[in-house]
């Protein structure tokens, strides 16, 4: 059985495009990441999977369940964060993550603590004198509470501190370790790179790869970086040309000795070659693509 599945879904809000035949599949136990620029419809995808808006044609399953007929079965089992949350704004933190625990049927009190701990949420305060980041944490405690088999969670850093978000992938680095299945969007391709071990990249709607996170980034191109030179050397398979200053930098992917020995003629005082990041990987991606 696959932790989530998705068969030609399809979303329209009246004419305009949501999501367009969309086939996702991602195991049992996956840390997994969904990747793509504003308005790539990762929200739509996971708002429709959640049961929170109908597709338009297609169907999904999330631990099996169907996503249209067993929503109540689904919500004991699956753990959501919304990229927005929107809570009722006199309500105190402890009332909201009870409301949570209760809409599941279930006495999550002591889970609820340790994460209100780990996260350093102050359960007595009114939603109101929260500020985003600490908002952001209500979600993640009524999103992991109750020990989903299975999270998904929409642009969960956003907001949060770089303290607080090592925090939060350290928890759910341990409940993956214990078998819990992570679906996590994002755009931020450094994050997705660092800790999922697969990823799908989405593009106006439509799924452009699905592959490990090591292959996805994968690459024969380079980052060079030349120091001492003002204009980029005369050479074919360059992209992305920057000039700083007495520094050149560019992504090269033609051949290595035809580079060095380009390079080998230059006055140059410093000189770096690297594998470009994923996100590198990704703007190009995405540019070759328009
Ligand atoms: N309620 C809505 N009514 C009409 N169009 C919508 C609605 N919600 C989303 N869309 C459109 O659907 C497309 C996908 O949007 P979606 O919010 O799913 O993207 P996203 O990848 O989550 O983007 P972001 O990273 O900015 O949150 C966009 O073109 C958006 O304008």
């Amino acid at each position: 059985m696959d932790a989530l599945k998705t068969i030609s879904l399809t979303k329209y809000y009246g004419k305009s495009r949501g999501i367009l035949d969309m086939n996702l599949t991602v195991e049992q136990g996956d840390f997994f990441g969904f990747i793509g620029p504003n308005g790539a419809g990762k929200s739509t995808t996971i708002r429709t999977l959640l049961g929170l808006i109908a597709p338009t044609s297609g169907s999904a399953q999330l631990l099996g369940m169907d996503i249209l007929c067993q929503k109540e079965a689904i919500l004991s089992h699956v753990g959501y964060m919304p990229s927005e949350a929107s809570f009722y704004r006199n309500m105190r933190v402890k009332e909201i993550i009870k409301l949570s625990a209760d809409l599941r049927h279930r006495d999550c009190r002591a889970e609820a603590k340790k994460l209100c701990e780990r996260l350093e949420l102050d359960v007595t305060k009114k939603i109101r004198e929260l500020s985003l980041g600490n908002r952001k944490k209500v979600s993640i405690v009524c999103a992991l509470q109750h020990m989903p088999d299975l999270c998904i969670l929409d642009e969960p850093t956003s907001g949060l501190d770089p303290l607080m978000q090592r925090e939060f992938y350290a928890i759910l680095e341990e409940r993956n370790q214990k078998g819990a299945t992570i679906f996590v969007s994002s755009h931020i391709l450094s994050e997705i790179q660092r800790y999922c071990r697969h990823a799908a990249v989405i593009r106006e709607g439509r799924l452009l790869a699905l592959d490990s996170t090591e292959r996805l980034g994968h690459t024969d191109t380079k980052r060079v970086w030349l120091g001492g030179v003002h204009v980029p050397p005369d050479l074919p398979h360059m992209k992305d040309i920057q000039t700083d200053g007495d520094s050149v930098s560019f992504l090269y992917d033609g051949n290595l000795k035809e580079l060095l020995n380009t390079l080998s003629a230059l006055p140059l005082t410093d000189v770096s070659i690297t594998e470009p990041d994923l996100e590198e990987i990704f703007m190009h991606y995405y540019e070759e693509e328009n």
